[in-house]
């Protein structure tokens, strides 16, 4: 199948072409969705704070607009990202996510971080251009492991306090330097649930754009310890029987589909697909 969605980087210069618009307040939309012909958008009265081709959708361009702040137009309202993922329209949360991420670099990479020096866009890619100190500076991108811990029939799940009411999850953390994903691994379930873990398997991964993390799923099972949850972080920590699961992570999420795949080959049923 051809992709409908192909990132790219396009020259701000050229006119047309479609455009969505990101405040601090989420993606501008009405009731034909979140992209909006580009030239009569920008006539609206905007704060541009940066504009970046980021790619095709059916072949057509499409930039973003990253606003210093919200604006009123009618029949318009704005909406986070979050609320676009759970909706059915993957390839418009999938551009989204792009344009997200290339909006946050944007908006936190006016100024050199090491000279303070405003920098540029370099044309044809995507970088920022510290000229002062011959430095690019490109989109930020953070490794994040997530493990699915499991003994038998039971899964490892947990909840942080930062959770929709009842929801609990895998267990997920940030790489920090110097360590491997299975390092961070290790460290994250010691730090998070206290237990030691054995077997781990990598099963795939996930941009998950909140802001800019890039998820590298596991499987792993239990091999030692009991369960004493981090104490701010995890709020409560349990063994669930694959018969009897708590309310789940969102359909799109890595961590829903480690779940599901496990409960499915537990229980011979048909294999969930990694979402994009
Ligand atoms: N797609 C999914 O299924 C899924 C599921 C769970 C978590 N996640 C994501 O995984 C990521 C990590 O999970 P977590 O929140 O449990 O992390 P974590 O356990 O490492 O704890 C969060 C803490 O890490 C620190 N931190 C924040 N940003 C960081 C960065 N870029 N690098 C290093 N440390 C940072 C902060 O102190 C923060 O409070 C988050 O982005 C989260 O949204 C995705
Ligand atoms: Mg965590
Ligand atoms: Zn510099």
């Amino acid at each position: 199948m051809i992709s409908r969605w192909t990132t790219a980087v396009l020259d701000t210069d050229l006119p047309g072409g479609w455009a969505v618009a990101r405040s601090p307040e989420g993606f501008l939309f009405d009731d034909n969705g979140a992209l909006f012909p580009r030239e009569w958008l920008k006539r609206q009265d905007l704060s541009i704070l940066a504009e970046h081709g980021i790619g095709h959708l059916d072949g057509e361009p499409v930039y973003l607009l990253e606003l210093h702040s919200p604006l009123d137009i009618p029949g318009c309202n704005w909406k986070g990202l979050r609320a676009f993922m759970l909706e059915d329209d993957h390839t418009l949360y999938k551009v989204l996510g792009y344009a997200a991420q290339v909006g946050t670099w944007a908006r936190e990479h006016r100024f050199c971080g090491s000279c303070g020096t405003r920098m540029s866009q370099i044309p044809l890619e995507r970088a920022m251009y510290c000229d002062a100190c011959d430095l690019r500076h490109y989109p930020r991108i953070s490794p994040s492991m997530i493990v699915l811990i499991t003994r038998g029939d039971e899964v490892l799940l947990a909840r942080s306090p930062r959770f929709v009411t009842g929801v609990y999850s895998t267990l997920a953390g940030f790489a920090e330097p110097g360590e491997s994903a299975e390092d961070c691994l290790v460290r994250e379930v010691r730090e998070e649930v206290s237990i030691e873990v054995k077997n781990i398997q990598y099963m795939g991964s996930q941009c998950w754009p909140f802001p800019h993390s890039m998820m590298l799923g596991f499987h792993a099972e239990y091999a030692s310890g009991d369960i004493v949850p981090q104490e701010d972080e995890i709020e409560d920590a349990q063994w669930f029987n694959v018969h009897d699961l708590p309310p789940l992570p969102a359909s799109r999420s890595i961590a829903r589909y480690l779940i599901d795949l496990y409960v499915a080959r537990r229980l011979g049923h048909a294999e969930p697909v990694l979402p994009g």
